[in-house]
């Protein structure tokens, strides 16, 4: 996406070609910085503090830390120690396994001498693939919200919530579940964000409000709290949000918080819709409540926040009474019946075991 009229992507190669550069998201919204990954450990550490995070973008970023690793040692040895390296980055995001596997298994065959340079063309279709498939997200999105449009009244805007950034900062590009709402805005239609701030680490007020911004979307920052609020009020025609796991009968694993809006919404008829690149899918599970790893992530994500004060300064101050615990479960599952539908680059889904494997049957073959 554009930033200051520079076209950006998340994550790319260096003219080196082998660094590879990444925007720096810990620095967001208070300044637009890229980091350079030279090492396995590298690409590993940018993932584990979130330097890059979302699903697709975590894993583009383990595809090159493989590259990275394979660098320096081509070996089985190292390839499998690479793995497992980034694959204990995090847990709940199913595209890190599902990229790290994709890449062994076209790597493992091969000579050494020919695995870098086939690793470094595989990173770069798995970036490419996804902004295609997020280009799709966005355009079969879009009929959702041309419907809504249709019903209001001149100057009244489509309202959409949408929970934490799954936007093009979660991705290579485009994002999952803002392309749609990009794509309508680019269109001309009138749309309007309502961008849950999601505690606690903010990244729809640091992230996804930046991203709106800067596409000139007009949007408002809202407690995670008041969403329900909004709903029951009917200032809210639709919510999107992404997911970083979503199993093949359609439970949603996606940042904390998403249950209670999907709650909020079944409550009061709003349509809830999940925007899911298939990589995103995992079809060796069902049931999300159950199977899905929830990332634990540190307290002091919750105790202490980091902002910039008046004069200016980044700082990290508590929020938290000194002294009390805290618990940070850093994701929910939303079980498929409170989903409206699943907005794949294949079409709008119901999220059901049935209409998954209908559209996408060659990944449930052995094959895959
Ligand atoms: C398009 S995936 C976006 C997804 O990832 C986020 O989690 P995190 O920022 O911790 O990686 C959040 O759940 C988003 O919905």
């Amino acid at each position: 996406m554009k930033v200051d009229g520079k076209a950006y992507r998340t994550i790319w190669l260096n003219p080196d070609g082998w660094s590879v550069e990444i925007i720096d998201q810990t620095k967001f919204p208070y300044a637009f910085e890229t980091a350079t990954l030279r090492t396995l450990e590298d690409a590993a550490h940018a993932i584990r503090v979130m330097q890059v995070r979302g699903a697709p973008l975590i894993g583009a970023t383990a595809a090159y830390g493989l590259c990275l690793a394979l660098r320096e040692d081509a070996s089985d040895q190292r390839l499998a120690e690479a793995y497992e390296v980034l694959h204990a980055t995090r847990p709940t995001a199913i595209n890190l396994r599902w990229a790290l596997e994709r890449m062994r298994k076209l790597l493992l065959p091969l000579p050494e001498a020919d695995r870098l340079s086939v690793a470094y063309r595989e990173a770069a279709a798995i970036c490419e693939e996804d902004v295609e498939i997020n280009r799709s997200i966005g355009a079969h999105g879009l009929t959702l919200i041309e419907k809504i449009a249709a019903t209001k009244k001149p100057g009244e805007p489509v309202n959409v919530l949408t929970h934490c950034n799954a936007g093009w900062l979660a991705t290579v590009d485009w994002g999952t579940a803002t392309a749609p709402v990009y794509t309508a805005h680019d269109r001309g239609i009138d749309v309007h964000v309502w961008v849950d701030e999601t505690r606690p680490r903010n990244q729809g007020g640091f992230l996804t409000a930046w991203e709106l911004f800067h596409h000139g979307v007009p949007h408002t920052v809202i407690v995670d709290n008041a969403g329900g609020h909004l709903m029951q009020r009917g200032q809210v025609d639709l919510v999107i949000t992404g997911t970083d796991r979503t199993t093949l009968r359609g439970d949603v694993c996606n940042k904390i918080g998403t249950y209670l809006k999907a709650l909020s919404a079944k409550d009061n008829s709003v349509p809830f819709y999940v925007a899911l690149p298939s990589p995103t899918i995992d079809f060796s599970i069902e049931d999300g409540i159950r199977e899905i790893p929830i990332e634990e992530r540190s307290n002091r994500e919750v105790t202490h926040i980091t902002g910039r004060g008046e004069d200016g300064e980044i700082r990290t101050i508590e929020v938290v009474s000194s002294g009390s615990g805290a618990a940070n479960p850093a994701f929910d599952v939303t079980p498929a019946r409170l989903v409206s539908g699943l907005i794949t680059e294949r079409g709008v889904l119901e999220a059901s075991r049935e209409a998954i494997l209908s559209a996408f049957p060659e990944r449930m073959s052995p094959a895959a």
